[in-house]
Order: C-alpha cells, then structure tokens, then sequence
C-alpha cells in the first residue's frame, strides 16, 4: 500500500494534489512521500523486532540526503557501494557505526574514510580487496570489521541484468572457495572477520532462492566453526521485490518468518540491505504531455520525461505504471500511445501501447518510480535533471532543486586561444 490515491479525480501524494505540486516545482519532477518510506521500513523493523538485527537501506536506491535522514530518525543502517554514497549517509545524520559498505572495486581512499568514521562492517568481494583492506587498515593502526560476499550460485529467477548470485557473475566469493578465503582473511592481522554477506538480485518475487541461499550460508558457517572461525554475523543483502503491475512479492514479514525459524538457536545477529522495497512505491515520477502525434501507424504521446530521467524501461524494458493524473475525460478520448520523451534515441520511452484518455498539457504519473529513478538519472541530451520532492501530510519539500544548465556547465571549460 502506499499513499498516492486518487481524490475528486486528482492523483494526490498523501494530502496535496499533483496537479499543484507540477504547478509549483514543474516538470517532470520526482514525488516522494515520507509516510510509505516509513511505512516500509517499519514493515521491516517490526518483521525482524523479535531477533538483533540490522536493516541497512540500499543507498543506491534512492539516496537523496532527505529520504535518508527519514530513515536514518527510525533508526535505519545503510548500505554503501562507494564514498559518494557514505558522505551522503553522514550528511543526513545517518550513524556510521550501522553502515555496511559493499561493492566490488573500493578504492583505498573509500576503505580509509570508511575507516576513519568507523563504519560497521565491509563486505569483501574477492581476495586482492582484502589484501588492500588490511594494508590500508594497518597503516591507519586500525582493525577492519570484515564479511565475505559470498557468491552462493542460486537462481534468483530476476532480470538478468539484475542477478548477482549465480556463478557466471561478477560478484562475491564463490562458495567453493570461501572456506580458503576465510582462512586467509583470518590471518590477516589488520582484519577482524565477522560475517558472512550475500546478495543474489533485486526484485526477486519469491521466497525461495532467499531461504536456499540461507541454506547454504549455514552451511558455510558451520564449515567455518569446524576450523576454528565463528561467524557472528549473518547479511542476507537486500533483493525482495515489489508490485510494478500484478507481481505479488512477498511482504517482511512473510520473508522474517521464514527467516527467523531457521536462525533460531545460532548465536549470529542479522542485516538485511533492502532499497527498492523501501523506496520504490514510495516515489513517482511527473511528467507532462507536451504533444500527441497520431500516425497510421502509431499514437505517440511526447513527454517531458524521458531515458535519462528514467532508465528502467530502456534499459530492462522494465513495465511502469503510468496513469493520468487527472481523470477527467478529455475531447481527445482514450487511444493507446506510447510515451515517448524527446531524447534523440529510439530506445526513449517510458512506456508503450497504454490506453490512455489524455491531451497535450495534461499530467501523468509514472508509478513505482522511488527506487533506480533518479539515482539513475543523467544529463544526456544535455537534460537538466528532475526536481525532487517530498510530500509529508499536506506539506511539500523542495528536496532537490532542478538542475540547471549552470550546474550542468560548471567544471567544463574550452581551450586557452
Ligand atoms: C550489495 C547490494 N545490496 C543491496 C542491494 C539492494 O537491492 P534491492 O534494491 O533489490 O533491495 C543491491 C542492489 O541490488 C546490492 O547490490
Ligand atoms: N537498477 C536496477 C536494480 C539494480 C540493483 C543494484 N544492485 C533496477 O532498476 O531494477
């Protein structure tokens, strides 16, 4: 559930219109509402309340500095993938001391401020990383709170794009050879292993690739102990899905249940990286009508939004949920469109053959857009990028402004005559 409903006709986020927040912050502009953040984060903490857990929102989702100050005032932890994102997670009053910080190519400048500010834990990717860890570490006289990603080669049955469990991928430790990693690393004087991390894909819709790969995570912890390497620490990384169209993932609770039952008697606390389940129906994207264009061949809505506001459709030819923000019928009556933006590139739509009754002028919403929305988003074309907006009760937040071509331009310069 989410709180964008439809009042007198007019798509609201929580108690404001979108006809007048497009008015007010323009198009197209991504819409954000602090109720569903918290909602969804608490489905979370209250799912996993009974066991020591941590739930570190994925950054990367959506990592506007409000929408992680939201998080970071219920509590949340936060999981990294570079310095970027942890300067970010200090700016918003997030506590380094519950961030986990993955990714597979940290440089020594990131492991050194993580180091500084004392993060919890890193998840190591490959042997090389930990070699680099435990040097930077030593030279700063300091213990590096450690994890492998282990990479458990379970089907995620995802996009593949989107997968990053099976063996063939890029990331984590594969499980055969985790063992002899952990060795190593346990021998590292500058390293204190603690856990063990995985991540097998986003928008996983089922249950059960999770629980195999707790499965075999157990497995590799008890492996561990029989040489002498207690695991105290269990991140099972993030991946549950949401409802884009009629998918019906499982809910926090469904997945902590399952979960919890398994873990039951170990002595291991437990971290969860969850984003797109947090932000993605919390956030949408407006745009506005700027043209039809009707063919034999085709209806071709244009569209303020495009590609590089909103890759996801372009990209993994992912399905949004576009709907009228108004309902009132137009002269134009219903036909379908494609809804294309105005980027140079085929490949520029954010939706295809969708029944719709609208006309130039008018506003749209594309849904489920909170999470890989503007994280995603870049300059191409030269397009400034999206305003963001928070929407809290019947107040609204200017929380990034749009960008303009000076912001574009600052940094470049010609050359000297
Ligand atoms: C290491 C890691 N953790 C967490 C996430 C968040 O995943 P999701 O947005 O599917 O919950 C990702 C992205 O897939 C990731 O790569
Ligand atoms: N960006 C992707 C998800 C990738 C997750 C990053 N680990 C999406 O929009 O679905």
């Amino acid at each position: 559930m989410d709180f964008f409903n439809y009042k007198n006709q007019v798509l609201q986020a929580e108690n404001v219109a979108l006809t007048d927040l497009a008015q007010e912050y323009g198009t197209p502009c991504y819409v954000y509402s602090r109720a569903t953040l918290e909602r969804h984060y608490s489905a979370y903490a209250d799912a996993f309340a009974s066991h020591p857990t941590l739930i570190c929102y994925a950054v990367k989702a959506c990592s506007n500095i409000a929408i992680l100050n939201v998080l970071a005032r219920l509590g949340s932890g936060f999981d990294i993938v570079s310095v970027g994102e942890l300067e970010r997670v200090l700016k918003a009053g997030g506590d380094p001391a519950k961030v986990m910080f993955s990714g597979l190519g940290k440089q020594a400048v990131e492991m050194r401020r993580a180091l500084e500010v004392g993060i919890h834990c890193f998840n190591v990717e490959s042997e090389a990383e930990l070699y680099r860890l435990d040097q930077v570490a030593g030279e700063m006289g300091k213990i590096a709170p450690v994890s492998l990603r282990v990479n458990p080669d379970v089907d995620a049955k995802t996009h593949p794009y989107i997968s990053t469990g099976l063996k063939e991928n890029k990331f984590g430790i594969d499980i055969k050879d985790a063992v002899r990693i952990y060795q190593i690393a346990h021998k590292l004087p500058n390293l204190n292993v603690m856990g063990v991390d995985c991540h097998i894909g986003s928008q996983l819709t089922e249950l059960k690739p999770f629980l195999d790969t707790f499965d075999r995570l157990i497995g590799l912890v008890d492996e561990l102990s029989a040489v002498g390497i207690e695991i105290k620490h269990l991140d099972l990384g993030g991946g549950l899905g949401v409802r884009y169209r009629d998918e019906v993932p499982p809910e926090p609770a469904e997945y902590a249940q399952l979960v919890l039952e398994k873990v039951k008697g170990r002595n291991v606390t437990l971290a969860f990286e969850p984003g797109r389940s947090i932000a993605a129906n919390a956030g949408l994207l407006v745009t506005q009508v700027e043209f039809l264009k009707c063919t034999a061949h085709k209806n071709f809505a244009i569209i303020d939004g495009a590609m590089n506001d909103l890759i996801r459709p372009s990209l993994y030819s992912a399905w949004m949920d576009i709907v009228p923000v108004s309902l009132a019928p137009t002269p134009e009556g219903s036909r379908s469109y494609d809804l294309v933006g105005p980027i140079c590139e085929t490949g520029d739509f954010l939706g295809k053959d969708r029944e719709l009754d609208i006309q130039a002028g008018d506003l749209l919403a594309v849904r489920s857009a909170g999470a890989y929305g503007f994280t995603m988003s870049s300059n191409y074309n030269s397009r400034n990028r999206a305003a963001e907006v928070m929407v809290d009760g019947d107040k609204t937040y200017l929380i990034r402004a749009r960008e303009t071509i000076e912001h574009q331009l600052a940094g470049e310069q010609v050359l000297p005559d």
